[in-house]
């Protein structure tokens, strides 16, 4: 049995590159950029008015001109207007690209208006020379980079994308991924299961994290039959860059997985690793290229080892940098007597010092799915203890946000 520092090492060491592909801007959120995106002008691409009021010559305003007759009234999107006379304004719009005869906009709060004439009503001393003005290239010039390739696509970046005209962009090609659950315990959701039987969920599960992520997985049962095990997996080897399993490698009678695997040619890297829960993962690799992830059938440890052993290795994969770890504060006493790594189920929140804390939430083992609901994170509790201590800081791996 192995560490899971030493099954991360494993599983790193299996990264793929599946190439890039060009899509609609609209349609790359989440995605991975893969390649620098530049401003086709200035940004902003001209001096833009920030407040609704009227711009001046601040000159005038030095020379004690306080009253500004209007000579235009301009719109955002109007082409500039222009005024040639010290005492003279534009009425001007948030928005408007400020005329090249004016630098200074005084808002209407600081004005009275009547019959086109404009009265400063603030002192001079309060108006400052090209106040209310957003100047051209302020916040990146023509040609510079707004978005670096290798970062995931925010709402933030698609704003960009969008104001420098970028249609359409390369981001990173996502693996074509098949989940597979096992198990002649398991019907169909739809169905209504014998006392002895359960719907299927854990795929549901895994399908769902993997939504967040982008990939739209495929589904497939296999029942506990070795034949046909080993002929869907041939195919799923076939089809796919990722086969993704949950149950069916434990020690079970009817746990025939591992075995096809084997007669498939693919390569075991491991079995088994010293944590709880997802003691029995295993992982591997075909000679084509498929890797393949087996969790452990039980709901909580597919969750777990999904989450701190295929999304690590998916974010690598893609090109990403590791995640900056997190980690809190342990809000009670907890004690693990068993010679594993322990996942903790942990509620995590900010106290009032603004201290990341988790509350243990242990539920009853990785059969109880239910607890999941009611956690955020799972905390990664160090091998080589047993007593954890109220206090004591541990890195954590969150799975849902802070509320
Ligand atoms: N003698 C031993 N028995 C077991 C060991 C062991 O070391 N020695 N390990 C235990 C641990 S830990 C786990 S975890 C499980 C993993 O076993 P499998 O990967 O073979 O999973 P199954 O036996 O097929 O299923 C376990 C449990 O999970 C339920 N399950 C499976 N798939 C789904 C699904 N898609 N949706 C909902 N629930 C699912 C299944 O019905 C079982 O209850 O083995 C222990 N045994
Ligand atoms: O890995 Mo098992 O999840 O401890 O039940």
């Amino acid at each position: 049995m192995i560490t899971v520092e030493e099954a991360e090492k494993i599983i790193q060491a299996e990264l793929r590159d599946y190439g890039v592909e060009i899509m609609s801007f609209e349609l790359t959120l989440g995605r991975v950029l893969a390649e620098n995106i530049k401003a086709d002008r200035d940004l902003p691409p001209f001096n833009r008015v920030t407040m609704d009021g009227v711009a001046v010559n601040y000159n005038a305003i030095e020379n004690g001109v306080s009253s500004f007759h209007i000579k235009a009234t301009q719109a955002a999107g109007d082409p500039p207007a222009e005024v040639h006379e010290a005492d003279h304004c534009i009425e001007i719009m948030t928005g408007a690209a400020l005329p090249s005869s004016v630098d200074t906009v005084i808002r209407y709060e600081d004005l009275e208006i009547r019959a086109g004439l404009a009265s400063v009503l603030v002192s001079h001393n309060h108006i400052k020379k090209g106040q209310n003005i957003h100047f051209q290239g302020r916040d990146k010039k023509q040609h510079e980079i707004v978005a670096k390739s290798g970062q995931i696509i925010s709402p933030a970046i698609i704003s960009l994308v969008a104001s420098v005209g970028e249609t359409e962009l390369r981001v990173k090609k996502l693996p074509r991924v098949v989940v597979i659950s096992s198990g002649d315990e398991l019907v169909e959701v739809e169905q209504t299961p014998l006392v002895y039987q359960i719907r299927r969920s854990n795929n549901y599960t895994v399908k769902a994290v993997l939504q967040q992520h982008g990939i739209e997985a495929a589904m497939l049962h296999i029942p506990d039959d070795p034949e046909i095990t080993k002929k869907l997996i041939q195919q799923c080897l076939l089809n796919y860059d990722v086969i993704l399993l949950s149950g069916g490698i434990s020690m079970g009678k009817f746990d025939y997985i591992p075995k096809a695997l084997e007669e498939l040619n693919v390569q075991q890297l491991f079995h088994k690793v010293e944590q709880r829960p997802g003691k029995p993962l295993w992982f591997g690799k075909h000679e084509n290229g498929v890797v393949v992830f087996a969790f452990p059938g039980n709901p909580v440890a597919t969750f777990m080892c999904l989450h701190r052993y295929f999304l690590t290795w998916l974010q690598a994969t893609l090109g990403l940098k590791p995640q900056v770890p997190v980690y809190a504060v342990l809000d009670r006493d907890f004690n693990f007597l068993p010679s594993l790594k322990y996942f903790l189920q942990v509620h995590l929140q900010v106290n009032e010092s603004g201290q990341l804390t988790a509350i243990p939430i242990e539920g009853n083992g990785s059969g109880d799915f239910a607890n999941l609901a009611d956690t955020n994170a799972f905390m990664e509790l160090p091998l080589e203890k047993n007593h954890f201590a109220k206090g004591e800081i541990y890195e954590v791996w969150m799975f849902k946000g802070l509320f």
